[in-house]
């Protein structure tokens, strides 16, 4: 393996005729905050379930911590899941609910155990309230407070800000950044990239079941960056007119041949201007900017949407 403590190969999922997941490969390395990211049906959750331990692939290899599971579902105790609805029981306080898990688990000193729970997850001022009286961002929080009673190395959180108000997604999200920081590996699926990449170092674009695209954090923002993308005949002879004439000091040499401008004061017409009058020819010239939504939908649509 290769330092990876989750990888999948060739992991497919069928549903009688219906091939919802499709020969992913991941890697999945210890601290990683580890985003996937796809629209409603693309196979998030059922991929995710395949990689905590909550149903069968069809075909393909799962390896947790350098094993292979296999037979041996041992493996799938070290990851905390919140898939779908975390299953509360909204007549019971945060304490108590978390108490029926822990008494599941065998847990000896429950106690100690939920109170540090609750004090990870924030909710340890509310703990006596009932869940029913709690907020969504609440809820979500006791979820995967809930995810982390077993002490995984790992926690799966499927889109774990959906439906919630910004306060709650700030919440969630400040508590995911919190317990990577301990040093646990977060998987996190959304279908907002957006959302995701304010927390996460890694991504997969899964489309239609097959993952299409991983980026790390600094490729995907190189990918959505706003630049003017110059092509001339030679970049060096380049530089020095920009610099002098346009205060441009902003910029990366891509090639011999191509400049990548980050300045925002200047436009592409006072670059081409500036650059012919001194004797440099411009091949061409472009702005380059797109959201990280724009750049998802556009990676999505060139993949097609005929795979039903
Ligand atoms: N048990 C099942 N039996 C048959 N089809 C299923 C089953 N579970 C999921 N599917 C189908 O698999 C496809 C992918 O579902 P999945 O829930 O994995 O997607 P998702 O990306 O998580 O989407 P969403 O965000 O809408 O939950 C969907 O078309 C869904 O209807």
């Amino acid at each position: 393996m290769t330092g990876a403590i989750i990888e999948i190969s060739q992991l497919t999922k069928q549903f009688k005729s219906k091939e919802v997941v499709h020969k992913a490969d991941l890697k999945i390395v210890k601290g990683e905050i580890f985003g996937l990211i796809g629209q409603n049906g693309a196979g998030k959750s059922t991929l995710l379930k395949m990689i905590g331990g909550l149903m069968y692939p069809s075909s393909g290899e799962i390896h947790l911590f350098d094993h292979a599971v296999g037979e041996n579902h041992a493996y799938f105790e070290r990851m905390g899941l919140l898939i779908e609805d975390p299953g509360l029981f909204p007549h019971y306080s945060a304490y108590e609910n978390l108490d029926l898990m822990a008494i599941s688990y065998g847990l000896k000193d429950r106690s100690k155990h939920i109170n540090e729970l609750l004090k990870l997850v924030g909710l340890d001022g509310s703990n006596k309230t009932k869940v029913k009286n709690y907020s969504m961002g609440m809820k979500q929080r006791l979820g995967i407070a809930i995810a982390l009673m077993g002490s995984p190395d790992v926690l799966i959180l499927d889109e774990p800000i959906n439906g919630l108000d910004p306060q709650g997604i700030s919440e969630v999200r400040k508590l995911i950044l919190e317990l990577n920081k301990t040093g646990m590996t977060i998987i996190i699926s959304s279908h907002i990239l957006e959302e995701l990449s304010k927390v996460a170092t890694k991504y997969a674009i899964l489309h239609h079941g097959e993952i299409i695209e991983i980026n790390s954090k600094e490729e995907l923002l190189l990918k959505c960056e706003v630049r003017i993308e110059v092509e001339v005949d030679k970049a060096s002879l380049a530089i020095p007119i920009l610099e002098e004439h346009l205060n441009i000091n902003n910029y990366k040499v891509i090639s011999d041949r191509t400049l990548y401008v980050y300045d925002t004061h200047v436009e592409n017409h006072q670059i081409t201007k500036v650059l012919v009058e001194n004797g440099v020819s411009v091949q061409s010239i472009m702005k380059h900017k797109q959201s990280l939504e724009q750049y998802f939908l556009k990676r999505t649509r060139a993949e097609g949407d005929s795979h039903d």
